[in-house]
């Protein structure tokens, strides 16, 4: 494993108390594989890559848990070490890692003469290998970030992480905010990168038709807790838990659009809320009064779920498939 998150807690203070942000989720990432951390927004996936990058906002801390790399747990010194130069970072919004004022290449040549020991000459050299490895021309690396498209930018974006060869990419939501056919595009890349550079990713998304096209592992994330996780063909084609029953329904397939779209009602809970018990009972068509307490993630071999009722997936899995079924809110949470 190149990566182990071991019962992570992130904690943010803010006026109206703690909000458990990532409350105890632990998932391993295999050396080579793309592992997508998949959830709706607020479930907790941003708070822990940055926990993992040691780049939280400064009102969050870690409140519990641990972060293994390669072996290595890590603290803060390890985490400023690493980071860049081992574990990069791809930001939610390309627009963040690019600076306005400066020129795409002059930002490359000064990331790798800071970060990194590249004198720069050899800085700008890699910049037209890293330019080339993204799919962007290399005369591009003249232009300022408003002259890229969106897709362009997010090349730069990925560009600029892999600036000093990092063995693990951490990317938040790499294609959210651009069209389908850009969207496969950078999936493209990011699958040819892992296999030219042989990383290993994390990828962040709130779209599980992504990790369909892309991944190889999932971990699906609720409330801050991970609620199933496993080979993906596996996970997506007998999902155990039911919120990754609902997300499965909720998402058209990047590859085709013939599903019927049945979105699951209501929204994540509030963090900041004391919160016992599976989360998702107040939205799940199954839950029963036993839901009402925690249940441990089990499982046969690499798929895993924490459902209380794991023994009868089967059956609940034939009934997710009925739109009905999510139009009814849980009765035992409405009652
Ligand atoms: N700096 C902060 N201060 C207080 N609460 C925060 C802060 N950042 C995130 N949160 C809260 O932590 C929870 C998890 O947020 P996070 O951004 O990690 O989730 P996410 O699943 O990545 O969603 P998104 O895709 O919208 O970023 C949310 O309830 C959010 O409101």
């Amino acid at each position: 494993m190149i990566l182990e998150v071991d019962k992570l807690r992130i904690h943010y203070s803010t006026r109206d108390g703690v909000a458990r942000a990532v409350d105890g989720a632990s998932f391993t990432v295999p050396e080579g594989r793309i592992v997508g951390l998949v959830g709706e927004s607020g479930c907790g996936k941003t708070t822990a890559v940055r926990a993992i990058m040691g780049v939280l906002a400064e009102n969050g801390r870690q409140a519990g848990g641990r972060v293994v790399f390669k072996g290595q747990a890590m603290d803060e010194a390890t985490t400023r070490k690493l980071r860049w130069r081992d574990i990069a970072y791809v930001p939610q919004s390309a627009m963040s890692s690019l600076d306005p004022v400066y020129t795409v290449g002059a930002q490359l040549v000064e990331v790798m003469t800071k970060r990194g020991n590249h004198s720069r000459a050899s800085a700008r050299a890699r910049s037209v290998e890293l330019f080339d490895l993204v799919g962007l021309n290399e005369r591009r690396l003249a232009d300022y970030p408003h002259q890229f498209s969106g897709g362009m930018r997010q090349r730069a974006a990925i560009a600029m992480a892999l600036a000093l060869e990092p063995s693990l990419l951490l990317a938040d939501e790499p294609v959210t905010a651009l069209d389908v056919i850009v969207q496969r595009q950078i999936l493209d890349v990011l699958r040819s990168l892992q296999q030219r550079l042989h990383l290993s990713m994390v990828l962040v998304t709130h779209d599980i038709s992504v990790v369909a096209y892309l991944c190889d592992e999932v971990v699906v994330m609720y409330a801050g807790q991970v609620v199933e996780s496993g080979p993906v063909r596996d996970v997506l084609a007998r999902p155990r838990h039911p919120y990754t029953m609902g997300l499965r329904n909720a998402f058209p397939d990047l590859l085709s659009d013939a599903l019927e779209l049945v979105p699951i009602a209501g929204s994540p809970p509030d963090l900041r809320e004391p919160l016992s018990g599976c989360r998702f009972v107040p939205r799940c068509p199954f839950a029963q009064p036993a839901c009402g307490i925690d249940a441990a993630m089990s499982g046969n071999g690499d798929h895993r779920s924490a459902c209380r009722r794991d023994s009868e997936a089967d059956t609940l899995r034939t009934a997710a498939l009925d739109p009905r079924t999510w139009q009814r809110s849980s009765s035992f949470a409405m009652s």
